[in-house]
């Protein structure tokens, strides 16, 4: 009895401080830093203890938030269980705060469960605003600069190749191979991995992973998110499954990113190693003498690893809606198929340089980004200090979501923004052409997706050489109807439509041979390089 009771009065201390202190965190903050020339930005009215944590859905919030523009306007401020949010509806609030005040807005939420306890905090995507972050997208620009990108052209069109081969050999299986795909893009950009690797476990091992961080990563959760101090809960509380998550999640990162980074270490003691980001890296490291320190290994580690993280997923959710519109509005091919018959013609495949005189498979990438779009809440920022915008006070801390979905959903080229329809981006179709996706689709200033070049080119060759390929359309019932798939899509921070089936057609018999062609030469000079 003795020793029950101190654990219980600590247990009802914890308990008491979480449910009464802590939710008037943000109140207690705001009156000290609250500028009374300034009110809040508008919003939902907000309970006295969780703010508006019943009112945000924890899946598709960026609906509702959507719902909060007609409501408060462009910028709307929320709180959930003391944590300030700051949504912001518009490209013209984005561009005021997270373009124009990058030293106020660069910083990264802190995700407790995937950042601290999972290690992801040392991820760039998670990494706080400052030198290592530095370090990170100097590292980056050296592998995906503009100029940089023009090294992958080649294994990016023999990638892309072999996938629109297993869409004629096994095109039930065209999502996981689409994701093998935009996998393998990327292990051979960072890790210089073979183009049909047997090495896919390093893909697997990556999926895996990154399916767990889309789940951990949605704001909301996990309590110990919004409430961080959880985290000091002792493991043997019932139900405190904290530490077991973190610690298993850690696991998994370590492996997903230790694994292909120890493949090119022995690769290069062997003297056989592929020329690839991490390699390129590796080889500056020891022309400066500095290829055993620990600081620097570690910082190639975990900048390789997010490559794979951040634009693996991204460019798989993409296409995979794409591929989904394609079945919906079959009208788009046949003037996606018009002019690549028009402008490469029917004896090559299309190539990068073919892209400023293909307008309308440009405007059809656009329309893929911007229909449902792959990140529609972008990633969080921070703010790092108080600050005020259009007369509201923003205090500092406060998270910023910039509602991408909602900016997607502009109708001004006066085509409904449901419809799949690349004309709303063609000056010669529409009196306003609708907001460039490439404007909110890949971020915005500082943070801006560093991935951007390699990734429009990754999306750029799959749409036209799927498209030159093979006819997309729904599977038909026994009477031969249609059965057009419903366009509904995932809820996690990288939103793709859920599983659909649909039906690949080859166009004609001289497309296939190009692309049986080019992947018997791809196969025979893969075998002959390893
Ligand atoms: C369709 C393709 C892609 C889309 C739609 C996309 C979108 C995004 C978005 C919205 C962000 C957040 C930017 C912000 O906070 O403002 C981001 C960040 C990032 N992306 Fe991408 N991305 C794509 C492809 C790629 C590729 C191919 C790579 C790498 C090879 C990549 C690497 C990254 C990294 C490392 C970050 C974190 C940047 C930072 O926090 O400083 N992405 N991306």
């Amino acid at each position: 009895m003795m020793s029950v009771l101190p654990t219980a009065i600590s247990l009802v201390a914890i308990c008491a401080f979480l449910l009464v202190v802590w939710p008037f965190r943000a109140r207690l903050k705001g009156s000290f830093n609250r500028n009374p020339q300034y009110p809040l930005p508008p919003g939902p009215p907000r309970s006295l203890l969780v703010g508006n944590l019943l009112d945000i859905p924890r899946f598709r919030a960026w609906h509702k938030f959507l719902q909060w523009k007609d409501q408060y306007g462009d910028v709307v401020y929320a709180e959930a269980l003391g944590n300030s949010i700051l949504i912001l509806n518009t490209i013209e609030s984005v561009t005021d705060l997270l373009v124009k005040k990058p030293s106020i807005y660069s910083d990264r939420p802190i995700f407790t469960m995937a950042g601290e306890l999972m290690t992801l905090d040392n991820s760039m995507p998670m990494l706080q605003y400052g030198a290592t972050w530095r370090e990170h997208r100097k590292l980056s620009r050296m592998a995906l600069s503009p100029d940089a990108v023009k090294r992958y052209h080649r294994v990016q069109e023999d990638i892309i190749a072999m996938y629109v081969d297993s869409l004629l050999e096994h095109p039930a299986e065209f999502a996981s191979q689409l994701r093998l795909t935009a996998g393998r893009i990327i292990m051979s950009v960072s890790y210089g991995l073979p183009v049909q690797t047997p090495d896919d476990l390093y893909i697997t091992d990556a999926e895996e992973t990154m399916d767990m961080v889309g789940k951990v990563t949605v704001p909301g959760a996990f309590w110990v998110d919004l409430i961080p101090c959880l985290k000091y809960l002792p493991s043997w509380i019932p139900f405190n499954k904290i530490h077991q998550v973190g610690s298993f999640g850690r696991q998994r990162v370590e492996r997903m990113i230790a694994r292909p980074f120890e493949h090119v270490l022995e690769e290069m003691a062997k003297g056989v190693a592929r020329p690839s980001f991490v390699y390129d890296c590796l080889k500056k490291l020891q022309s400066n003498g500095d290829a055993s320190s620990k600081v620097s290994l570690d910082l190639i580690r975990w900048a390789a690893g997010t490559l794979y993280g951040a634009g693996g997923e991204s460019t798989y959710a993409t296409i995979l809606t794409f591929i989904l519109a394609m079945a919906l509005y079959p009208e788009v091919q046949i003037e996606i198929r018009r002019e690549l018959s028009k402008v490469v013609g029917l004896h090559r495949l299309p190539s990068i340089e073919d892209r400023d005189r293909l307008p309308y498979v440009s405007a059809t990438v656009k329309e893929a980004m911007r229909w449902s779009p792959a990140l529609p809440l972008g990633i969080a920022r921070r703010v790092t200090r108080d600050d005020h915008y259009r007369g509201y006070h923003i205090p500092r801390g406060t998270i910023v979501l910039p509602n991408v979905w909602a900016i997607s959903k502009d109708d001004k080229s006066g085509i409904p923004s449901e419809r799949f329809a690349p004309e709303r981006f063609l000056q010669n179709c529409v009196k306003e052409t609708a907001i460039d996706p490439y404007l909110y689709a890949f971020g915005f200033g500082r943070r801006e997706c560093p991935g951007k070049y390699l990734g429009e080119n990754n999306l750029f060759l799959l749409i036209s050489y799927i498209s030159a390929t093979v006819e997309i359309s729904s599977p038909q019932d026994t009477s031969g109807n249609g059965i057009a798939p419903n366009p509904n899509f995932t809820a996690g921070l990288i939103s793709f439509p859920e599983p659909f089936s649909v039906e690949f057609t080859p166009v004609s018999h001289q497309a296939v041979m190009l692309i049986k062609e080019k992947v018997v030469h791809v196969r025979s000079a893969d075998q002959i390089s390893q």
